[in-house]
């Protein structure tokens, strides 16, 4: 049975019945709760539209809203765990693109009920995710993934993944099929044990403002491109990193715009997934077309 768009929202906030949904409602909610929003630029590489018709791209600097979080619905939850995440607004002359990406290049689920599922029984502690182990591969090879993710003590130090596929239009009208990697440009940076383990437990967002006061943090965002017989619509299957690289531009987090409205009103809105610019599409991934439905389900309950 397929889920619904709200029973998929009460998985992940945890709320399986309609009371414990209203009590959400009333606290306002949300997955991703733990995070902050800032601001900068993105810089296309002008070579893209050389082989890409995306013509977004043509502009040379395009506004950035930026939000980093940590997963969960607690706002107050621990910096001191694995999982990273950075969406993105580039807010263009006449269009938008959004990114709403993860530290992990793989996923839990490639379908709605394992995600049901998952985000269930992770919810039931010990015995939830021994259960998930047991019964399903990809929930088990998404937490030896995770196991193997060093912790970082910056939110610029880290690769983040868009995860699900995306359709791109060349210039010679082939449709291609390809996954955003953002590099950041010093490098993935794991921190030492020892290191983590002085950190209090709040401590990204500080790091991040008092290292963009000094020096921006600069991703290489690139578009990773499918071989014929890669999987195009399943998040759980990691494509080789040998596969091609096309370089989009580059994205500058430097607090520009830290001040603006649209800046610190960021957590009122929401990343859309789906929001692309001509010459970009959705693949057929069912995780990807269910993500923008649960976001705005999620505002509307968080509002
Ligand atoms: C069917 C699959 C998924 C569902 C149902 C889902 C659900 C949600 C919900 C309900 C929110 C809160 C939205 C809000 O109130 O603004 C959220 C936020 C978020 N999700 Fe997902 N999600 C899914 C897949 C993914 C995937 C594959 C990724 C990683 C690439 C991801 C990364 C994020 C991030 C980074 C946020 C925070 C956005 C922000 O900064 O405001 N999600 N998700």
């Amino acid at each position: 049975t397929e889920k619904t768009i709200s029973e998929l929202v009460d998985a992940v906030n945890g709320t399986p019945d309609s009371i414990s949904r209203d009590a959400g409602k009333k606290v306002k909610l949300r997955n991703h709760a733990n995070g902050f929003c800032t601001s900068g630029v993105f810089k296309p590489n002008p070579q893209v539209t050389e082989t890409l018709a995306i013509p977004f791209f043509t502009q040379s600097n395009i506004d950035v809203l930026a939000r980093f979080s940590l997963g969960g619905t607690n706002p107050q939850s621990s910096d001191k765990t694995a999982g990273r995440f950075m969406s993105l607004k580039l807010n263009g002359d006449t269009e938008s693109l959004h990114f709403v990406t993860s530290n992990a290049e793989v996923f839990f689920a490639s379908n709605l009920d394992d995600f049901f599922t998952f985000q269930t029984k992770v919810k039931q502690g010990n015995e939830g995710k021994q259960w998930l182990i047991d019964n399903k591969p990809d929930a088990k090879a998404f937490f030896e993934y995770i196991k193997k993710l060093p912790p970082t003590s910056s939110y610029a130090d880290n690769r983040y993944f868009g995860v699900n596929s995306f359709m791109f239009t060349s210039n010679n009208g082939e449709t291609v099929a390809g996954r955003w990697i953002f590099e950041p440009v010093n490098g993935v940076i794991a921190a030492s044990a020892a290191e983590f383990a002085q950190k209090p437990d709040h401590f990204l967002q500080q790091e991040l403002t008092d290292r963009i006061a000094t020096a921006p943090a600069t991703w290489d965002l690139y578009v990773q491109l499918a071989d014929k017989d890669d999987k195009v619509n399943d998040p759980t299957i990691v494509w080789p990193a040998s596969r091609q690289r096309q370089l989009i531009g580059q994205v500058i987090i430097n607090g520009q715009h830290d001040d603006a409205k649209a800046t610190l009103e960021c957590d009122k809105g929401i990343f859309n997934p789906l929001q692309l610019p001509k010459g970009i599409s959705a693949s057929a991934d069912p995780i990807l077309n269910a993500r923008s439905a649960a976001y705005i389900e999620s505002f509307i309950r968080r509002n």
